[in-house]
């Protein structure tokens, strides 16, 4: 949901007019971040069903809805007695009187007047010369046995009505699904996850084999879903198009593309750029929708969109360049699924840089790194359109336009597939300073 929308958010997005040169100066890396993740709301709480809620954030309270136990039950196999024994075996009933025993399995409603449970072990049942049937302890019994309330459960020994079991926020566990089952819930209220279509661009991409030269492999449709869901989002299908002006309209229309319930975000990939084959921009025009993000201060993923439609919906538009993609949607993906499902912003880490970056001015460079002992180090094979650096990578650096310095702290974020980096150095290393060149 557009934040612009709400009126009682308090957030409001700067709208750029779609379809027309921008001209405007390109936010930063870290104001495209926080722009992406201002522009949304949550989506609304839905209540959903038991099993389909693990995984979700609660967004209310679950509460006993009686005591749990809800009545005094039996711990063990064996008989509910009142008093002493030798006790007089009774048939069942809703009481006990003194003198009594009955038998009772694991779980069974304790009758009025039990003070204790004698377990199986423990007893005999004998018969007097008038067949009446007697229970008496045998040698396992210990000395007291069985004492006031042994083996019972009382009601209420886990949690008063009312009380608060699982509280607003806390992410799903399927032991927290039990204990609300347990307390009486069929369904939960919980967080949604914003949907996600894709739409893949591109006459030259092909989707198997080995592309001929001026055609290119797929790389986004084989991974892409994944990532979304990674990133907290439901994937809602993709479609493939050529790059026809016609073919971009009617993808983000939505209607023959993504058939269903409408996606709240859709992904493009490629034409972002300004070629005559590049329509988001004049798509999204014509389809009366706004800029919310037009092109951000880094390298490599310049060129990405960030559009709102008419009806609430978003556009991502990532770059076609393989990596300028991908660093294009942790940059804006990301906190725009974060903000849609409830989630905050994942925050940057300084981590110290084992190589001197030099500056590049006015952008931030995103490079794929690994952490070695702490240290960050760039990884090979990082221009816009290479994956080598990226599959290997642990990290992400966000080397600032005035370069990084061997030794000096320098941002990180994680992959969707990684941990944030677990060393946060401020550090005194300095034992050397190669440049680095990607
Ligand atoms: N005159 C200018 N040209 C370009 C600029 C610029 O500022 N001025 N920016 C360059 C940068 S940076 C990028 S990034 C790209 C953005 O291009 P588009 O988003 O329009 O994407 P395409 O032109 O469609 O494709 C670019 C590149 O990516 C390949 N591609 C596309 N889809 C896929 C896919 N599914 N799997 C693998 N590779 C894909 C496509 O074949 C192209 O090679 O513009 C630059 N040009
Ligand atoms: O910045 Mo582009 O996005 O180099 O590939």
């Amino acid at each position: 949901m557009l934040a612009q929308e709400i009126t009682t958010s308090g957030r409001t997005s700067g709208l750029l007019p779609a379809g027309r040169p921008s001209g405007h100066l390109s936010p930063t890396w870290h104001e495209a971040r926080q722009l992406a993740f201002d522009c949304a709301v949550p989506l609304p709480p839905v209540d959903v069903p038991l099993s389909s809620a693990i995984g979700h954030t609660l967004t209310r309270d679950v509460t006993a809805l009686q005591a749990l136990p809800h009545y005094n039950s039996s711990a063990m196999d064996g008989w509910a007695v009142n008093g002493s024994g030798p006790w007089a075996m009774t048939d069942p009933g809703p009481s006990l009187s003194p003198g009594h025993a009955r038998v009772i399995a694991t779980g069974g409603l304790v009758p009025a007047g039990a003070q204790s449970i004698l377990r199986k072990e423990n007893g005999e049942i004998r018969q007097d010369a008038d067949g009446r049937r007697f229970l008496e302890l045998n040698d396992n019994a210990k000395d007291g046995e069985p004492g006031p309330g042994q083996h019972i459960r009382p009601a209420g020994e886990e949690a008063v009505p009312g009380e608060v079991l699982i509280p607003a926020g806390t992410t799903l566990n399927p032991g927290h699904i039990a204990l609300a089952a347990v307390a009486g819930h069929d369904s939960l209220q919980v967080q949604p996850r914003p949907m996600v279509g894709i739409v893949l661009t591109g006459s030259e991409v092909v989707t198997a084999g080995v592309p001929a030269p001026g055609q290119v492999r797929d790389t986004f449709g084989p991974q892409l879903d994944t990532v979304v869901a990674m990133l907290g989002a439901t994937p809602a299908g993709s479609v493939r198009i050529g790059d026809s002006y016609a073919e971009w309209l009617a993808a983000l229309g939505g209607s023959a593309a993504l058939p269903g319930r409408m996606p709240e975000v859709t992904i493009t990939t490629g034409g972002t750029g300004c070629s005559g084959t590049d329509h988001f921009r004049a798509a999204v025009a014509a389809l009366g929708g706004e800029l919310l993000l037009d092109g951000i201060a880094m390298r490599p993923g310049h060129p990405a969109v960030l559009a709102g439609l008419p009806d609430g919906r978003f556009v991502v538009g990532l770059p076609g360049n393989p990596l300028a993609a991908m660093m294009a949607l942790i940059t804006i993906g990301a906190p725009l699924l974060a903000a849609l499902g409830g989630r905050p912003l994942t925050p940057v880490s300084q981590v110290t840089s084992a190589a001197d970056i030099e500056p590049s001015l006015g952008r931030t460079r995103l490079i794929p790194c690994n952490f070695i002992e702490g240290l960050a180090f760039p990884a090979a094979h990082t221009a816009p359109g290479m994956m080598r650096g990226l599959a290997w990578a642990d990290g992400v650096m966000a080397v600032p336009p005035g370069g990084v310095q061997s030794g000096e702290p320098v941002p990180v974020i994680p992959l969707p597939w990684t941990q944030p980096a677990a060393a946060v150095v401020p550090s005194t290393y300095r034992a050397r300073s190669t440049a680095w060149h990607a």
